[in-house]
């Protein structure tokens, strides 16, 4: 490892700021975590929703991790927006190729907007292609649902899609629990062994565009600096909670939530 920890986010911009590839730069930065991109798609989008979507040929994408795998040297990577099967199917390549450690796949499919990030024929190859490769899987309460073909209403059900999602070949998985309703925000994490509840109050809040990417990216910027999994997660957590806590009221919409909340707990600001 360099002296400084390095993350690369292979995902689709934000134009709006609050998800995406944007999303994880502010979450490495604020982390003290070096950041790079490889873009997979250009979105037009805002709070209200997303109005145009772009994809790069998959051949931007491979060099993109090039550049920066060859030069400057990766500690930890993670996927959010993919777009289409033949990006998907390079980013596996690229990563095995380059010996990346530390995969953090967030299985980002659709918007909380409703609009599609993920081609419906791609969204099942992530079983073959990434999740195998994968140190931790981050999907949220739908996602999961479509990796498993399990109908998850409750907590045993949730903890039998973690099985098969681990099964599936990742070192663990997260089953986000944003989605559920009670006072709660509860994330199910399994290493592969044990469970365990990440827990933190339910913020009631519009304001929760780009929750999932900030999430994956924090666990990626502990990953990137050593940190062991289990704490990851949990750091991550404290993380995301903070940024849901002091929202910044942008847009007309669903907003973004705030990156650098943690300095205002930590009274570093
Ligand atoms: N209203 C909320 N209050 C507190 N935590 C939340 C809230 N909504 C989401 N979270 C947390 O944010 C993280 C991202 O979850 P989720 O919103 O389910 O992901 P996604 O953006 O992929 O749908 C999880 O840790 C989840 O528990
Ligand atoms: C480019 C991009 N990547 C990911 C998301 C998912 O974020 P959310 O589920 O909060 O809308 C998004 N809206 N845009």
């Amino acid at each position: 490892m360099s002296s400084v920890a390095r993350a690369l986010t292979i995902a689709g911009s934000d134009s709006g700021g609050g998800a995406g590839i944007q999303a994880d730069l502010k979450t490495f930065q604020e982390l003290r975590v070096f950041g790079m991109s490889a873009l997979t798609a250009v979105t037009a989008q805002n709070t209200l929703g997303v109005t145009g979507i772009y994809e790069l040929e998959s051949e931007a994408v491979a060099t993109q991790i090039d550049a920066v795998a060859t030069d400057i040297g990766v500690d930890a990577v993670k996927t959010g927006m993919i777009a289409n099967i033949q990006i998907m199917k390079t980013i596996a390549a690229k990563i095995e190729e380059h010996s990346i450690p530390n995969l953090v796949i967030d299985p980002v499919m659709i918007a909380k907007s409703g609009d599609s990030l993920l081609n419906s024929d791609a969204r099942l190859a992530l079983k073959k292609y990434l999740i195998p490769l994968a140190t931790v899987v981050t999907p949220n309460l739908p996602e999961a649902e479509v990796l498993t073909g399990l109908t998850l209403d409750s907590l045993d059900s949730r903890k039998q899609a973690a099985r098969l999602i681990v099964s599936m070949g990742a070192r663990s998985v997260v089953i986000k629990g944003g989605h559920l309703a009670g006072e709660a925000a509860e994330d199910l994490f399994y290493d592969g062994n044990e469970f365990s509840i990440l827990s933190a109050p339910r913020i009631e809040t519009p304001h929760t565009h780009g929750t999932g990417c900030t999430f994956s990216a924090a666990i990626t910027a502990h990953l990137a600096k050593g940190t062991s999994l289990p704490a990851a997660v949990q750091q991550a957590k404290t993380f995301i909670t903070a940024a849901i806590s002091h929202p910044l009221h942008l847009g007309k919409g669903h907003g973004p939530t705030n990156h650098w909340a943690h300095r205002l707990q930590e009274g570093k600001s």
